[in-house]
């Protein structure tokens, strides 16, 4: 598991060291951190330790004397220093040992001699250290701050420069992610003490590279986590794995309310997917058409024309593909109804939002994309009134999903090249283990069904959760998590993108479901 604090959480761990007067101890601790990120940064480039330049951008605050202390730890190990100041006041005793290791130092002004002295110092550098704001920072980056940055980014992005962020890319929010205006892009990050919540949603995610955690000494006082990310040796834990015993109900029926006659391909991709995951039965009810087309790809589905009061499920998958059909739209209200009297968990996926119960439930998954969530905030006036817009989600999305959570007293799925899920209780995950290549129609609905078929799979495993701290409703969330963490790794497998990077070829929903197999196979053998 990777766990992710807010920047507060750690500052309040650090406290007491602080009190007592071990500050310099861990800022010294966090700058040996720094400088070995560095020096790997430059042997992953290949390019020699000896002689190359390391800017420290510093701003006022500790994040600054990180930077400073660091770039004069590199000077011992043969690189030349040099800082850029980007506030009127500069952490002393880390600006000395720049001056005394003999480091040129530009503070930069409104001016434009400082501004060419300081962009002639970062061309001519192979590692530039971040250290212009870290948790203690508050709105995004001012000027001249923000004109450096970007001319940074333009120098970065053309293999001019590495950039490593100290803590994080200055300009991010450690509490969120949120990106309020220019922020600096890394190529990586170290971060101190553990994760910082601003590394793993939003803009953050994106801007800060690869990460490294420096521990501090801290890490036994911090509380638990404000955000979660599951690795493989938990999502081998949780998948839904046959016991030696197993039969088809013990394993999970999943009952699906989607599409309607005129939009067969939901139904038709969403019980595939959620047959392809492992469910042990997928009961379809619908149009009888759509059953016939589904039964043609997907025989071992059941379909019927039945209503949800007739069948005994484990989990419902409800809505997708069923806007425009009114007799599919009754078929999600009751299922729904059933689901929240019977505490029996459901997926409700695109036009199922639309008729969501009164009161929800933890046990239910909403799974909507940034569209769909600012519909159901604006709904729900959760803006005092205003609408919400597509925008707004995709500007704030760890804020909106938790709002969304609270407001619906759902679980909420919010899709993404991060997925973040949020439970009513604040809870939340974020997995970031897909391709861009699975931005296509459809790969929602194919989300849909793994999710179902992992729904289905709770009741026969919940000490798989219960031991890992994640039990009661959180377990909701943490379903959710593992499907978007398999339906990631199922799309990444179908393009031959292994590192998410956008490297391989374009991919179609079913290709997604395809895959799936393998994906889950490389999970549980680890
Ligand atoms: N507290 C500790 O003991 C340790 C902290 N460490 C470092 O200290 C950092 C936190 O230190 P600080 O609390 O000094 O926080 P920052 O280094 O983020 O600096 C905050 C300072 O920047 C100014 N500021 C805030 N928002 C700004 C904005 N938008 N534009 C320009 N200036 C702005 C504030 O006036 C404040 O002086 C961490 O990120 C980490 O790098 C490390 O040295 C490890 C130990
Ligand atoms: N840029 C992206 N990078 C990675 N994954 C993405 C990206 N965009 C979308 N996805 C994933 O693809 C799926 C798209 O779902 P959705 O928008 O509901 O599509 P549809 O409704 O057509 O099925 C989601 O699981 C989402 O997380
Ligand atoms: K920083």
């Amino acid at each position: 598991m990777l766990n992710a604090w807010t920047g507060a959480q750690i500052r309040a761990a650090e406290a007491p060291r602080l009190d007592a007067g071990a500050g310099d101890a861990l800022m010294r601790r966090a700058a040996h951190g720094l400088a070995g990120a560095a020096l790997a940064l430059l042997d992953a480039r290949r390019r020699p330790r000896y002689g190359a330049r390391v800017v420290a951008l510093a701003g006022s605050g500790n994040n600054g004397g990180d930077a400073l202390w660091a770039a004069a730890l590199l000077a011992r190990r043969g690189l030349r220093p040099a800082a850029i100041l980007v506030a009127d006041r500069a952490h002393e005793p880390g600006l000395a040992d720049v001056h005394a290791a003999g480091g040129d130092v530009v503070r930069l002004a409104d001016d434009d001699a400082s501004t060419d002295a300081a962009r002639r110092l970062l061309a001519d550098a192979d590692v530039v250290i971040d250290g212009i704001l870290g948790t203690g920072a508050s709105g995004g980056l001012r000027e001249p701050a923000a004109g450096l940055a970007a001319h940074l980014e333009d120098l970065r992005r053309t293999g001019v420069v590495t950039v490593l962020a100290c803590d994080i890319a200055s300009g991010i929010d450690a509490d969120t992610g949120e990106a309020p205006g220019e922020h600096v892009t890394a190529d990586a990050t170290a971060t101190f003490g553990g994760a910082k919540v601003g590394h793993l949603a939003g803009a953050g995610e994106a801007a800060r590279g690869t990460l490294t955690v420096v521990p501090l000494g801290i890490e036994a006082d911090l509380p638990d986590p404000d955000l979660r990310r599951l690795q493989t040796a938990e999502l081998r834990a949780l998948w839904p794995t046959p016991a030696r015993s197993a039969q088809k109900y013990s394993r999970g029926v999943l009952g699906v309310v989607a599409g309607s006659a005129q939009y067969p391909g939901a139904a038709l991709l969403t019980t595939a997917a959620a047959a392809a995951a492992g469910v042990g039965m997928v009961r379809y009810l619908g149009p009888e058409a759509v059953g016939g087309l589904i039964n043609a790809r997907t025989p071992d589905a059941v379909c019927s024309a039945q209503q949800p009061g007739d069948v005994h499920v484990q989990a419902w998958l409800v809505g997708p593909g069923t806007n425009d059909d009114e007799a599919q739209l009754d078929r999600v209200r009751t299922a729904l109804a059933a689901a929240v009297r019977t505490g029996t968990p459901a997926v409700v996926d695109a036009g199922g939002m639309s008729v969501l119960p009164e009161q929800g439930a933890a046990h239910l998954v909403l799974t909507p994309h940034a569209g769909e969530l600012a519909r159901l905030l604006s709904d729900r006036h959760a803006a005092d009134g205003a609408a919400v817009e597509r925008s707004d989600v995709e500007a704030r999305p760890l804020h909106h999903a938790r709002l969304a959570a609270r407001i619906t007293g759902c679980t909420v799925l919010l899709k993404g090249a991060t997925t973040l899920v949020a439970g009513p209780d604040g809870t939340a995950f974020s997995q970031a283990d897909a391709t861009p290549w699975l931005s296509t129609a459809g790969s929602g609905d194919v989300l849909a069904g793994i999710l179902g078929a992992v729904l289905a799979g709770v009741a026969e495993h919940p000490r798989a959760f219960d031991d890992r701290g994640l039990g009661g409703d959180v377990r909701w969330a943490a379903a959710a998590a593992v499907a978007a963490s398999l339906h990631g790794r199922a799309g990444r497998t179908a393009a031959r993108d292994p590192e998410g990077t956008g490297a391989g070829g374009p991919i179609h929903a079913t290709a997604v479901i395809d895959a799936l197999a393998a994906a889950v196979r490389d999970v549980l053998a680890g």
